[in-house]
C-alpha cells in the first residue's frame, strides 16, 4: 500500500495490453513489484520481481484492484469470485451485467485502452458502476494514465461505441498509411521510398495533432487555403464520402461491440462462490 493505489492483480498479465500496463506501473512508481501480481496459464512470465501464478483465485487474494485482461472468449473458461474488489476490465463487448453474474464484483469499471499503451500514448475510457466511490475512482484513473491519458464516460453504452473509436487505436491510421504506400507503389515509386515517405506522413500529423490545441479542421482549412494541391486532394476524398465512410465504421464497430455482449451474456458462472 506503498503509494495509495492499493496491491494491484492483472488477469491476462503477460499478454499484450496486461503486460503494458504492468511495466508502465513499475516504471512509473505507481505499483511496487511485491504489490503486483500477474497471472497467466503457465504462471511465470518475463517481467521479473513480481508474483506470477496460474491460479486466478490466488491472484485475487493478493489484490485490492484486479485487472482483467484476457481475451473476450477467454473469460468464458474463466473462474473466479472477486469479492469486494475493484474489478477493472479491459475486455470488449463484455457487459458490466456478465461481469457481475460470473465473478460477483459490484464495483466494476469497464475501460477501452488500445495498443498504443505498449508506447505510454492510449486515451482509455472508463465507466464505473455507482459502487465504485470517489477514492477508488481516483486509483482507477491513476492507473489507468500510466499508459497515457484517460477520462471517464457517462454511461455503459457509451464504452461499445470507444471500442471501435479508440479501442481500434493505431488501425485506421494504419488502413491509410498503407493506402497511400499501395498507391504510390502502384504509381511507380520504389516501395521502400513509398514506405518510408507514407510513415511520416502519419507519423509527422500525428506528432503535429498531439501539439497543444491542435485543431483537425484549422490544420484542414489551413492546407486548403492555398488553392492547390492538397485542396483539390481533401476535396474530392470528402466528395467521395471519406467521412461518411468512417462513421459508417464506427458503427461497424459499435455493432459488433454489441454483438460479443449479446454473446457473453447468460454464459453463467460463479459469482456466488
Ligand atoms: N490489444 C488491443 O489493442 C486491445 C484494445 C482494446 C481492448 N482490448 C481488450 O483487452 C483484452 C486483452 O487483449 P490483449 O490484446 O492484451 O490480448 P492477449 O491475447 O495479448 O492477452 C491475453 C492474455 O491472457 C492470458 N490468459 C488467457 N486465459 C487466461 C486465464 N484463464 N488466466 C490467466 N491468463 C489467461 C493469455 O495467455 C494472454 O497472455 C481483450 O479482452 C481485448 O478485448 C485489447
Ligand atoms: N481491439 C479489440 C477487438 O477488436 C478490442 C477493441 C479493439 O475486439
Amino acid at each position: 500500500m506503498a503509494t495509495g493505489i492499493g496491491r494491484i492483480g492483472i488477469i491476462g498479465g503477460s499478454g499484450w495490453l496486461g503486460a503494458a500496463f504492468a511495466q508502465a506501473f513499475l516504471e512509473k512508481g505507481l505499483v511496487a513489484p511485491e504489490a503486483l501480481t500477474l497471472s497467466n496459464r503457465t504462471g511465470s512470465g518475463p517481467i521479473a520481481g513480481v508474483t506470477w501464478t496460474s491460479d486466478n483465485q490466488a491472484l485475487v487474494e493478493r489484490s485490492d484492484i484486479v485487472i482483467l485482461s484476457v481475451r473476450p472468449e477467454q473469460f468464458l473458461d474463466l473462474s473466479m469470485a472477486a469479492g469486494d474488489r475493484v474489478l477493472l476490465s479491459f475486455m470488449a463487448g463484455v457487459t458490466i451485467e456478465t461481469l457481475r453474474a460470473r465473478t460477483g464484483a459490484r464495483r466494476i469499471v469497464r475501460t477501452m485502452p488500445n495498443a498504443a499503451a505498449t508506447i505510454g500514448a492510449c486515451f482509455t475510457p472508463w465507466f464505473a458502476t455507482p459502487e465504485v466511490g470517489p477514492d477508488d475512482k481516483a486509483r482507477v484513473q491513476a492507473l489507468l494514465e500510466a499508459c497515457g491519458s484517460a477520462g471517464e464516460l457517462g454511461s455503459e453504452d457509451e464504452i461499445d461505441y470507444v471500442s471501435g473509436f479508440t479501442g481500434a487505436g493505431p488501425a485506421l491510421p494504419a488502413l491509410l498509411a498503407r493506402a497511400m504506400i499501395q498507391h504510390a507503389t502502384a504509381r511507380g515509386l520504389p516501395p521502400a521510398l513509398a514506405r518510408q515517405a507514407a510513415l511520416s506522413v502519419v507519423t509527422g500529423a500525428a506528432q503535429l495533432l498531439a501539439e497543444k490545441d491542435a485543431d483537425p479542421s484549422a490544420i484542414m482549412d489551413a492546407l486548403i487555403g492555398y488553392r492547390g494541391i492538397t485542396a483539390a486532394l481533401l476535396e474530392t476524398a470528402m466528395a467521395g464520402g471519406f467521412e461518411s465512410l468512417i462513421g459508417t465504421a464506427l458503427a461497424a464497430g459499435e455493432a459488433r461491440a454489441r454483438e460479443m455482449s449479446a454473446r457473453s451474456a447468460g454464459s453463467g458462472g460463479n459469482g456466488d462462490a
